[in-house]
């Protein structure tokens, strides 16, 4: 998921009928008389529930901040989300409880151990969370369950209200969560306020949903009649990646409290803070207590939460190995899965193309959230009569984009999570040198002149020349800001480059040529397709993958995005 807000895409969507594309996957399947539908039928669906408002206006008394300013450290309360925004890098420590059950912040009854969050602008550990153990984690399967049991008699139209105002909530403290998103993982506040835009837009989608999810009628011979309905799966499980905490949250959370189901949502223990304002306003907004669980931890809390007998599903954001490991788990307790995993996708620029927006599109399909993103178009084929300009443009770009401190306005490019992913991109980097690419420019660890992020895990955004299919930078997924560029000849040629991968997630193309485009977006192999744009993920289409980037059981549904707008530029 990911999780994607995307700049320069046309605005909120206002809650929509029974026949949008984005069915929700939490619905037990009914057994029917008709014959098979793909979409609503094939998909089930997640639960639903309230949001509970301000950590201010909620329980002041347990939201501590730290500043430490000139020098000095003083702990004070906060007078509420908006301190958070007035917050700068370098002052924010989580000391709440960061489990979240029956409507309160809880410390778990048990634990596996403890990890460290940190803030990635400075390397300061910014919350030590306690991973949960199996008997926090029967904890909090049974607080939902006794959820579900009061969410699931509610009406759609109920759900949806609840829904509803969850997403006025957001809204009124977009700000607020997307400064604590910038400080948790790093990306730019410009781009951590459109991923909230995109969350509050999807609970509003499904509120609209939830009221017209219906089952069937049929008429049988003799005046007799059958009918199927729709019920919701019990209790749900969401397990998020760290690129986009809080819109993975509510991606997960909204599809599956429209349909009447409980969720338990575990964040990747990296990011742990934000999820925990998602459920405390779904229990502002009116949810039942428990109807939204937040669990802590790492792998052996994930395991816990899967291999729980009352767990109905799990919907799982996250790489292709763990992916693996959830759909084996999930196959033993036979529980439907949602896998929404890596990519390495293709970027396709023909020499027909707006030379200008396709440098554009290249730019966003690779560098935000500092190339942290599932569906980025890192392999990016220029056609050789238009290489020589486009490489040299796009290097120009790069050169422009501001790094720095992500909370700072003018900011395009934050750090990447932590050390070890930092390591590990650049691992990439010298790998693909001794493979024999060029680097054209950056790809460097890079220190900023503010001092207080002498301890942030900054580089250089990257872009690689001579690279060639076979290169590993070139076939596996890198999750860091490095561009490779490849040259080709045909469109026959590079759809067939294109789709050699063992990922699916997106595509992109840049043409004038009308027919060309659609022609290649049909044959890419990719759940997403842009054209003339990358990177915006509006809520009203399915967002999955191909082959091993993951997707339901059930038949492809790949959404082309066709943009009228030009891609956002990320350099200023
Ligand atoms: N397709 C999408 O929508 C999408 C969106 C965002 C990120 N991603 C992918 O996510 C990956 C980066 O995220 P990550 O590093 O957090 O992935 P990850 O697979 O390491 O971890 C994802 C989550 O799974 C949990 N987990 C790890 N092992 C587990 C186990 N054995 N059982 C249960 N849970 C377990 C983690 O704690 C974390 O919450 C990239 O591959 C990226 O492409 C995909």
């Amino acid at each position: 998921m990911p999780a994607h807000s995307r700049p320069g895409f046309p605005k909120a969507p206002p809650p929509r009928g029974p026949n949008s594309p984005r069915i929700p996957s939490f619905y037990r399947p009914r057994p029917s008389a008709t014959p098979p539908l793909t979409g609503p039928r094939l998909r089930s669906a997640l639960p639903a529930r309230k949001i509970v408002g301000l950590l201010s206006e909620l329980r002041p008394q347990q939201m501590f901040l730290r500043a430490v300013s000139s020098g000095l450290t003083s702990l004070f309360r906060t007078p509420g989300l908006a301190a958070v925004t007035a917050m700068s890098t370098g002052t924010f420590v989580q000391l709440d409880p960061l489990n979240y059950r029956d409507g309160a912040r809880v410390e778990p009854v048990d634990s596996s151990g403890t990890e460290k969050a940190f803030e990635p602008a400075t390397g300061r550990v910014i919350a030590t969370l306690q991973c949960s153990g199996e008997t926090e984690v029967h904890l909090a399967v049974k607080s939902a369950k006794a959820a579900f049991e009061i969410w699931r008699k509610k009406s759609g139209m109920e759900r949806g209200q609840v829904l509803l105002e969850a997403a006025r909530l957001i809204k009124e403290q977009k700000d607020a969560i997307a400064t604590m998103e910038t400080i948790n993982n790093g990306k730019s506040i410009f781009e951590a306020r459109l991923d909230i835009d995109t969350s509050w837009q999807c609970l509003e989608y499904y509120a609209g949903l939830a009221a017209s999810m219906a089952g069937e009628h049929v008429q049988l011979p003799n005046g007799s009649f059958g009918y199927t309905r729709r019920e919701p799966l019990g209790v749900c499980v969401g397990i998020g990646a760290w690129n986009y905490p809080f819109q993975i949250a509510c991606w997960k959370s909204a599809p599956a409290l429209a349909c009447g189901n409980a969720m338990i949502f575990k964040p990747s223990p990296f990011t742990p803070v934000s999820a925990l304002l998602l459920a405390e306003i779904y229990t502002k907004a009116g949810a039942p207590p428990g109807l939204f669980n937040v669990v802590q931890g790492g792998a052996a809390t994930g395991q816990f939460l899967c291999q729980h007998r009352d767990v109905a599903k799990v919907s799982f954001t996250g790489s292709v190995p763990t992916g693996m490991k959830i759909m084996e788990m999930s196959a033993k307790g036979i529980k439907p899965v949602t896998l929404e995993l890596g990519g390495k996708s293709p970027l396709i620029i023909f020499s027909d193309c707006d030379l200008e927006d396709a440098v554009k599109g290249a730019l966003v399909a690779n560098f935000l959230t500092q190339g942290q993103v599932c569906c980025n178009g890192t392999r990016v084929f220029v056609q050789k009569e238009i290489i020589d300009k486009f490489t040299k443009e796009v290097v120009k770009q790069t050169q422009n984009i501001r790094i720095g401190d992500p909370l700072l306005e003018d900011t395009r490019m934050g750090p990447l999570i932590n050390g070890p992913h930092l390591e590990r991109v650049l691992g990439f980097i010298k790998s693909a040198k001794e493979e024999g690419a060029t680097v054209l420019y950056g790809g460097e660890p890079y220190e900023p002149t503010d001092p207080k992020l002498k301890h942030g895990y900054y580089m250089t955004p990257c872009i690689l020349t001579n690279c060639r299919d076979d290169m590993t930078c070139v076939r596996e997924e890198i999750f860091g800001p490095v561009m490779s560029i490849l040259p080709f000849k045909t469109e026959a040629e590079v759809l067939e480059r294109a789709n050699d991968t063992t990922f699916g997630l997106a595509a992109g193309v840049f043409t004038r040529d009308i027919q060309r485009a659609h022609r290649v977006a049909a044959d890419l192999q990719a759940g997403t397709c842009y054209i003339n744009n990358y990177n915006v993920s509006p809520v009203e289409l399915p967002f999955g993958g191909y082959k091993k980037s993951g997707e339901e059981v059930g038949m492809h549904k790949p959404a082309t995005v066709a943009s009228a707008a030009t891609p956002v530029f990320l350099s200023l």
